[in-house]
């Protein structure tokens, strides 16, 4: 018997502008998948990533969180359960790069409780898988693009969520920590956490991807395992361009032509 699906969407229709953006999207997420997904800018990747946060509502359709209406969580208890990395994350106070990451724990804190040792330790665990751990004392402000975002990253990570949402983590990533930062996440996968990942790179899903979902912004939709999704045909109307692959039909390299 296979497991209850960790996250679980049901003819889920996203409008904006009076434009569907998806309708009718139906997929459920196991523990353990890595799912990457993919559209156009303006398909909707952002949209649907809130959505499954709890932090937009849908125009129709159901979400359901291990088996439970995402609507029917209370806040805290959703934000132990799933992590969300949103694409713009400014910080409007200073913050140290510790606690940057020190802030995924806060969902498991009670009101008044300081983070323990643990805490710190877990933190800063995350910020050496980031290649962060000598930057833990500075400013986020100071950092670079690239490790601002893996600062936010880690943070995500410090949450321990069952669900990772990551809306394009590797954006400013350069190459090295751009595989570092997928490779965490597969560790992350493998120890029972779903993620879900947007990306602009098809090749993200090369040895990563279990599964993939492509957004082609008028609400069509196409959900499933890597092999039968990234296809160069399905990419090459994905993004109204030619792509080809190259290097063998198990894990091919997607170029553009
Ligand atoms: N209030 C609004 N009125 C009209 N259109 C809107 C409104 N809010 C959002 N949109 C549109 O919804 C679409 C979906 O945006 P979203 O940020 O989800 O796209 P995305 O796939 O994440 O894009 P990108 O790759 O650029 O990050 C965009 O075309 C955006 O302009």
């Amino acid at each position: 018997m296979s497991a209850a699906p960790r996250l679980a969407v049901q003819d889920l229709t996203l409008r904006r502008g009076g434009r569907d953006l998806c309708s009718g999207l139906t997929l459920a997420v196991a523990p353990g998948e890595r799912w990457l997904v993919l559209g156009e800018n303006g398909s909707g990747k952002s949209t649907l990533l809130a959505a499954l946060a709890g932090w937009e509502a849908p125009a129709a359709g159901t979400i359901r969180l291990d088996e439970r209406p995402l609507d029917r969580w209370r806040a805290g208890e959703r934000a132990r359960k799933l992590a969300w990395l949103g694409q713009q994350d400014e910080c409007p106070f200073p913050l140290t790069v510790l606690e940057k990451a020190l802030a995924g724990r806060h969902p498991h804190l009670g009101r008044w409780d300081w983070e323990s040792a643990a805490d710190v330790a877990l933190a800063q665990a995350q910020l050496a898988r980031l290649d962060l751990a000598a930057l833990a004392a500075r400013d986020l402000a100071s950092l670079s693009g690239g490790e601002r975002r893996r600062a936010a990253l880690a943070g995500a990570l410090a949450q321990q969520a069952a669900l990772l949402l990551l809306d394009e983590p590797l954006s400013q990533l350069d190459l090295r920590h751009q595989q570092q930062a997928l490779a965490v996440l597969r560790e992350e996968s493998v120890l029972g956490r779903a993620v879900l990942l947007v990306s602009h790179d098809p090749n993200h899903g090369r040895g990563w991807a279990t599964h993939a979902l492509l957004l082609f912004g008028d609400g069509r939709w196409l959900a499933g395992p890597r092999a039968t999704v990234l296809t160069a045909g399905h990419l090459s109307a994905l993004y109204h361009h030619p792509i080809h692959a190259l290097g063998g039909e198990c894990e091919p390299w997607f170029v553009v032509g």
